[in-house]
Parts: structure tokens; C-alpha cells; sequence
């Protein structure tokens, strides 16, 4: 806490009550009077049944986003918690050399472990270099099944090394998925692990919508907020952007940042000509084989997070691709509960979507998975590999003759190309950099625009070569110590006098 009682606090909106944006909350609400605005529902002090349940979730849990080209479903959480609240609480770190490859000042691997150290409990590898056990995040690896264990021998009887520790910096082999889950299965994302801290420091809006920035003379005086069908403007010294790689593009380019070409032909004031809002959108094409397991017991009673074997198929281009089996049930209610799904992941693509809004300001979403010729040489390595997992374990008696063997035919990767999903990890849609075409800077601030920050996935300049949860994490703890660092350090600018500041005062 400012021991100046003559200083005033700066009042800072944080747009989305997600991954980051509560890690963010957390970091600065000590030193600044913080309004979280979060589209969705709060989950509530008292963890509801779906929060910790990674099945059957509310669809009212869910942006309704879907792939312009493809008709793909694209999941995103619209609650506190965000897409934590939603996901399989797979908690893997990226690799060194993604964040060195970032090239970005301050985000380096040196930079970036003591963050990922930070926001975490390890129970297994807590008290080892790297690691932390104080954060408000629990990490550990749960019991194997059955499966895991024929999936391990199978991994190693192909010359996979076993892996202790899947997030000790370089690791390549097969071991145990670090989880965000605790009692053998039970997720406990953003909302639970940081908003038990946050909730009596900040003031939490739910079920309201930023629909754009307010800005004056290139300054950010506050954000037009959207709730119970009217509009108002809350004041802020500065506007944290957390409304993720989706929502955060979206929100710039309904504020006037953006392709010029694309504002002017929806008839929107041009503020800032920045091309790059929306462009650069990766994510991991994912796929799952299903099989029927002989043994009815064998997957276990739980879902994912048993067993991941993480390699590269291009190792002079470290092409990482990840393959693991796991219960069907649990995202397939009406699967036998016998059935195992092979996912496989291609955790290096080279392929490049977008997010442009269209005439009502919604995002329309262009994943463009595999449309690399790279990526998909890639990925017809890593199915043949599963495909091969599946044969093996079909002739040692493990798996049945599945039902629908679709990859059975002459092409099977274009089979998987019809089949194809997201791994649920949109990033990189408003990049970081230090160059000219960059939207924010090495300390996230938006550049051409004073008074906001974007700190989410959306700034990561590359996706790393992991599940994207424990990247958002530590952005949004590395994020949030600069802005308070920031915050404690020069005067604030007062908002506009005009402008209310809180929701409310000018209904
Ligand atoms: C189905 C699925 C499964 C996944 N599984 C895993 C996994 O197992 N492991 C892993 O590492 N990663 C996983 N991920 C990815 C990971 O969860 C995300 O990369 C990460 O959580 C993104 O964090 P974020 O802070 O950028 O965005 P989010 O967590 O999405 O937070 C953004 C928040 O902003 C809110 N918001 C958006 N727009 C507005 C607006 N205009 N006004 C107000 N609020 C707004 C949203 O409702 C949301 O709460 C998964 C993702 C999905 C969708």
C-alpha cells in the first residue's frame, strides 16, 4: 500500500476477469483503485460443481465463436476464470527457446521462469530451481492408468526417454502432464486459485461487455461498458486489455486500431492505423483418434492429464508435436466408458489466422490450421505415429478394433483435415515487438495510444511449443508487476471530469 495518504490512487480498468486479467488484478490492486469488467457470469465465493468438473459445462460458459472457413467450433470461457474456468488444466510451460526466439527485451526464458516459479505450488517439484511452492496455483501429476502405463512402455519400446519432470526447461520424452487439477481430477483454474485473493481488493462488474475505448487526443480517458442493455462510460487512468486473443483484437478494432482498410470499409473512425491488430493468430491443430479399450476398466475413471509424450518430428526446426491417450467420457458423455482418445497436437505451426470484426463488432475468426505445407507434413507425422500407437496396442490386445477407423484410407491426413479441432490455444492476435508495426511494446503498453496495456495471450509474438494456460499465467504476472511498477512511479493522468467513475453514475 502508497504510505502517501495525499496521493491519489490511479483508477485502472481491467477488461476481462480471465487467466491474466485476475493474475494482473492480483499484482496491482495494492496500488491502484481497480474495476474488473468480465462479460460473463461470476462464478461465485462458493466454487460451483462445473468450475472443478471438467464435463458436461453450461453453454452459457461459452463465447460463440466459430471458424468463418471451416464451421469448427471455437471455444472460449465467458465467465470469471476465463478459459481456465472452461479448459483441461493441462499445466505445461513452454521451452526456453521459445521465449529466447521471442527476441523481445524483458521476455526471454531468464526473464519468464521466475514468473512461471512464481504463480505456482508445485506439490511434486516445489522446492527445486525453477520451480515454486508459494503461488496461488496448485501443480501436480496424478496417478496413471492402466493405459498410461502401456502407453509409457510403448513411448520407451520407440526410444522416447522417460521424463520426470515435464516443465524442467528442455524436456522431451514421455512422462506425467503437470495438471491444474487437484483431488485426481478437479480443475482449479484462475477463478479458484486468484480470485479468493482478488475478490475484497478490486471491484468485480460481471455480465457486462466493453464495447470500446474511449479515447481523446491519442490519450485512453476510460471505456464504454455495456450491461442490462445500455451503455456507459466508466472512467479509468489507465485500461488494462485481458479479454484474451479473441476478444482483445476485437475490442481495439471497435475502437478504431486497426487495418484502415478494414475500419473505413465498416465505417469506423480511424484512431490508429495499426495493421497488425488481429493478424499473426496461431493455435495447435489437435485430433483424436478413438478406440475402444479391451479391458472396460483400463482408461480409468478421469479425464485427461494421465500420460503426454511431447517430441519433435523436425528437430533441426524443433517441430514439437504432442501425442496421448486418455478416457473418451469425459468430453464424449454418451462414449462407452471404455474408449480412450489418441490426441495428438501440433505445438509448432507456421500456418497464420486472424480475428477481423464485421459491421456489428463481433469477431469473425479465420483459424487457417494446416494450410502450411510445413504444418502439414508435420502432422502427417505425428497421426502416423498415433495411428501406428493404435495398431500396436490393437495386436497386444490393449485396444479393440475401433468403430469408425476413418484414418483407415489412401489420404489420411486429408481425412484428419475434415476432423480436425483447435487445441483451445488462439494466441498472438495483437503481437509484441520492438519494431514499428508491433501493437504494444516490451512493457505491453499499446503503442500510438497512452493509458492502456494489453496483457493476455494475445501479445505472445510466437506460441510456445505448449498448452497456452501457464504462458497467460506468468504474462499476467510479469504484465501486472511492470504496470504496477509503472503505476507507483509516475502520476497517473486524472480522467476526464466529465465522466462518471463508476458504472451507474449516469444511468
Ligand atoms: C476448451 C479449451 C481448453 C483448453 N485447455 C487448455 C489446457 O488444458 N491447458 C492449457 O495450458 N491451455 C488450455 N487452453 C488455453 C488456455 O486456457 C488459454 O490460452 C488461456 O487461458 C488464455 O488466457 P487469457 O487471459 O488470454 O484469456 P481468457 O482466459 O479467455 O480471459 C479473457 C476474459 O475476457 C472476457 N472478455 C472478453 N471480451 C470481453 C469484453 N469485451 N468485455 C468484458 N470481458 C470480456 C472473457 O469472457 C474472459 O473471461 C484451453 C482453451 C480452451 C478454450
Amino acid at each position: 500500500m502508497t504510505t502517501d495518504i495525499l496521493k491519489t490512487r490511479p483508477r485502472v480498468v481491467i477488461v476481462g476477469g480471465g487467466t491474466a486479467g485476475l493474475v494482473v488484478a492480483d499484482r496491482i490492486a495494492d496500488d491502484a483503485d481497480v474495476t474488473i469488467i468480465e462479460a460473463g457470469p461470476d462464478a461465485g465465493a462458493e466454487l460451483p460443481g462445473w468450475i472443478l468438473d471438467d464435463i458436461a459445462l453450461p453453454d452459457e460458459l461459452f463465447w460463440d465463436h466459430v471458424d468463418a472457413e471451416t464451421g469448427q467450433i471455437v471455444l472460449r470461457g465467458k465467465v470469471t476464470g476465463g478459459c481456465t474456468s472452461i479448459n483441461a488444466a493441462a499445466a505445461l510451460r513452454g521451452q526456453p527457446w521459445d521465449f529466447d526466439q521471442w527476441q523481445v527485451p524483458g521476455w526471454t526464458w531468464a526473464d519468464m521462469e521466475p514468473a512461471f516459479a512464481a504463480i505456482e505450488a508445485d506439490e511434486d517439484f516445489g522446492d527445486r530451481a525453477g520451480h515454486g511452492s508459494t503461488g496461488a496455483l496448485p501443480i501436480r501429476r496424478l496417478s496413471f492408468s492402466p493405459i498410461d502405463d502401456t502407453f509409457v512402455a510403448w513411448a520407451k519400446g520407440r526410444g522416447h526417454a522417460w521424463v520426470e519432470d515435464q516443465n524442467a526447461p528442455g524436456a522431451l520424452g514421455v512422462g506425467h502432464w503437470p495438471t491444474n487439477m487437484i483431488e485426481n481430477g478437479r480443475r482449479w483454474g484462475a477463478h479458484a486459485a486468484f480470485m479468493p485473493g482478488v475478490r475484497e481488493r478490486v471491484t468485480l462488474v460481471a455480465d457486462a461487455v466493453v464495447r470500446a475505448l474511449r479515447i481523446e487526443d491519442g490519450v485512453c480517458a476510460g471505456v464504454v461498458v455495456q450491461r442490462d442493455g445500455r451503455e456507459e462510460l466508466l472512467a479509468a487512468d489507465h485500461v488494462v486489455l485481458a479479454a484474451g486473443a479473441v476478444g482483445t483484437p476485437a475490442l481495439l478494432q471497435r475502437s478504431g486500431i486497426g487495418s484502415a482498410d478494414l475500419l473505413e470499409g465498416l465505417g469506423i473512425d480511424l484512431v490508429l492505423d495499426r495493421p497488425a491488430v488481429g493478424t499473426n493468430l496461431q493455435d495447435h491443430p489437435w485430433l483424436t483418434l478413438q478406440v475402444p479399450g479391451a479391458d472396460p476398466e483400463a482408461a480409468g475413471q478421469r479425464p485427461v492429464n494421465g500420460t503426454l509424450l511431447r517430441y519433435e518430428v523436425e528437430p533441426d526446426d524443433r517441430v514439437e508435436v504432442h501425442l496421448y491417450p486418455h478416457q473418451a467420457q469425459p468430453y464424449i458423455p454418451d462414449a462407452d466408458p471404455r474408449d480412450v482418445l489418441v490426441g495428438i497436437g501440433l505445438m509448432r505451426a507456421v500456418s497464420r489466422g486472424s480475428i477481423e470484426i464485421d459491421a456489428s463488432g463481433e469477431p469473425v475468426v479465420k483459424l487457417r490450421h494446416l494450410t502450411a505445407p510445413a504444418d502439414r507434413a508435420a502432422f502427417a507425422t505425428v497421426l502416423a505415429d498415433a495411428i501406428a500407437y493404435v495398431d500396436d496396442m490393437i495386436a497386444d490386445g490393449v485396444f479393440l478394433e475401433p468403430e469408425d477407423p476413418w484414418w483407415r484410407c489412401d489420404d489420411p491426413v486429408e481425412a484428419a483435415i475434415l476432423r480436425l479441432e483447435s487445441y483451445g490455444h488462439i494466441v498472438g492476435t495483437c503481437r509484441m515487438g520492438t519494431d514499428e508495426d508491433a501493437v504494444v511494446d516490451e512493457t505491453l503498453a499499446l503503442r500510438g495510444v497512452s493509458g492502456v496495456s494489453v496483457i493476455d495471450a494475445s501479445i505472445m509474438p510466437v506460441s510456445p511449443r505448449a498448452n497456452t494456460m501457464l504462458t497467460s499465467f506468468a504474462i499476467g504476472w510479469r504484465g501486472g508487476e511492470m504496470l504496477r511498477d509503472t503505476l507507483t512511479t509516475s502520476a497517473a493522468a486524472p480522467a476526464a471530469a466529465s465522466a462518471p467513475t463508476t458504472l451507474g453514475e449516469n444511468a
